[in-house]
């Protein structure tokens, strides 16, 4: 799109979503946890934000990048892998990125791993020098190629990438990998990982300019609110006021609590906010070092 074609000063916002797939169900659930709700349309393309100006535009997740970069949408929440691998391809056009990842969104996770047949002794990546490598991420591998100085044949591929070194079409693989199962069932194992992927928030590099600058800043403050709240638990128990050092040892992950006197005695009352996860280990860990009445309560929201 040429610069005189970008779409006029807006004042709603507009999210691309995977409109079916891994990723639309925990994007949207996301969102709404930011407080955002809306309209739904006839045809499910195009939901219209009612508690606040944020549209959705739902879509298939390999054009969201492009969405971003042409304007035609603000931000989209795709995997970082097809946003790596599209900033490449498009960064071989125009030596300009106009759009980048502005938050991990901690869901969606995966590996982008090179796969080779299971019979392999694998010896390192000198090994695929001469090789054919199928895949559906070619810039990202042949940038990683070039980075090894490795002279291997890109093998693109759009899908069902794993059967290629079966069909004889490649010697090896570069695909996504979460499980492993994939791999497992088509004899192949993986030796080493270009890219640890996640869902990820994308926007435009040069900041908005109209109404939309104010909404992206709330929707980041909510987002990093939910985020830093994901694991949280809000911690309330009781202790004898010298044992409380011991037991904030074990509570690394803790803000610093609040503490209240409960009588006149040694006793009082602990709330910390705990950011790593609260397992029965660790609170039948803290009841041997003296806290007694141990309570974890969820946390919903937090406004600093
Ligand atoms: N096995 C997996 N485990 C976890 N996450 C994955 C896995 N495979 C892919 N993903 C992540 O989920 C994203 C979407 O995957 P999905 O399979 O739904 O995409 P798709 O088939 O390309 O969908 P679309 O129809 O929108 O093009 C991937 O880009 C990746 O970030
Ligand atoms: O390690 P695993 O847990 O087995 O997951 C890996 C598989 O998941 C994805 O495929 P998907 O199931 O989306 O199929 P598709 O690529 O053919 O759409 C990916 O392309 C791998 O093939
Ligand atoms: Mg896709």
């Amino acid at each position: 799109m040429s610069p005189s074609a970008l779409p006029a000063a807006r004042d709603r916002l507009r999210v691309a979503i995977q409109k079916s797939g891994r990723l639309s169900e925990p994007a949207r659930a996301l969102l709404a946890s930011c407080g955002l709700s809306w309209r739904e349309s006839r045809d499910r393309l195009f939901c219209y934000g009612e508690t606040l100006p944020v549209d959705l535009l739902l879509v298939r997740d390999d054009d969201i990048p492009g969405l971003i970069a042409d304007g035609v949408c603000d931000l989209g929440i795709v995997g970082r892998n097809v946003l790596a691998e599209q900033i490449l391809q498009r960064a071989n056009g125009s030596g300009q990125d106009k759009y980048r990842e502005w938050r991990a969104l901690g869901f969606g996770g995966c590996r982008l791993d090179i796969a080779v047949p299971e019979g392999w002794s694998w010896g390192g990546p000198a090994q695929l020098q001469g090789k054919r490598i199928a895949t559906s991420y070619p810039s990202l591998l042949q940038a990683w190629l070039r980075e090894q100085n490795i002279g291997a044949q890109v093998v693109p591929l759009s899908g069902s990438v794993e059967i290629a070194p079966r069909l004889g079409q490649a010697d090896a693989i570069c695909d996504l990998v979460s499980s492993g199962a994939t791999l497992a069932a088509n004899q192949l194992k993986p030796v080493l990982t270009l890219l640890q992927s996640e869902a990820v928030l994308a926007g435009p590099v040069a900041p908005f300019a109209d109404a939309r600058a104010e909404l992206a800043a709330l929707l980041l403050r909510r987002l990093d609110g939910v985020l830093r709240l994901k694991h949280s638990k809000l911690l309330l128990f009781q202790a004898q006021r010298q044992t409380v050092p011991a037991l904030m040892k074990l509570l690394p992950d803790a803000e610093p609590p609040t503490v209240l006197q409960v009588d006149g005695a040694d006793t009082v009352a602990l709330q910390a906010l705990c950011h790593g996860a609260m397992t029965w280990q660790r609170l039948e860990d803290l009841k041997s070092a003296g806290a007694s009445g141990l309570m974890v309560l969820p946390v919903e929201r937090m406004l600093a």
